[in-house]
């Protein structure tokens, strides 16, 4: 799938879902990922994807990890402290103006509550009511199965802002 991206030369980025249950905390579910009702996502009030929803990211900065990427994006962007970031997923982004190699992770324990910052307005939706008008059109495509506990890659080619190009396998084990 990645044969025609050079991915180690590509800017990095990550992305985080965190998830909660009713009462807070998420157990397993009966195939043992998570059993969460609600997912948060930003609002994006400026950069890449200002104006939808997504989750909360960025940029990769030289000498960082992606883990250590993606902590430090949620702390910046919701205030929160990420503490069982699990990587479930990548994706190679393509446009016009920004193209990409984008770690996925998922998360269920954190410390603190997000609160809105100078690039974020942080809100929880119900898993089953992802607002996916208002997101990124190829986000529909692997977001419900992150969020019901399953793991992807994928590669996406925008142009003109639309997607030219859809590429998905799931169920596979992402490298670090
Ligand atoms: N959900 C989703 N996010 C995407 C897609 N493509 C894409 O680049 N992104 C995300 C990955 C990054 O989190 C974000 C781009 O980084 P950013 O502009 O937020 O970076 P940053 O916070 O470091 O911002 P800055 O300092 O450069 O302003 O956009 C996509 O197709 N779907």
């Amino acid at each position: 799938m990645f044969e025609d991206d050079p991915i180690g030369d590509l800017p990095a980025a990550t992305l985080c879902h965190l998830l909660r249950g009713a009462a807070g905390n998420v157990q397993p579910d009966d195939d043992g990922g998570p059993d969460a009702d609600e997912a948060l996502l930003i609002h994006k009030k400026r950069g890449v994807g200002s104006g939808q929803w997504v989750g909360p990211g960025g940029k990769v900065e030289p000498g960082e990890t992606v883990r250590e990427c993606v902590i430090r994006e949620v702390r910046e962007e919701v205030g929160i402290d990420v503490l069982d970031p699990e990587k479930v997923g990548v994706f190679v982004y393509r446009s016009d103006d920004w193209d990409a190699v984008i770690h996925v992770f998922r998360a269920t324990e954190y410390a603190g509550t997000p609160e809105e910052t100078e690039e974020a307005d942080p809100r929880w939706f119900p898993v089953d009511d992802i607002p996916f008008d208002e997101m990124w059109q190829t986000d529909r495509e692997w977001l419900p199965n992150v969020l019901d506990g399953g793991t992807f890659r994928g590669r996406f080619v925008y142009s003109d802002g639309e997607p030219q190009e859809v590429s998905l396998e799931t169920g596979v084990t992402p490298s670090v």
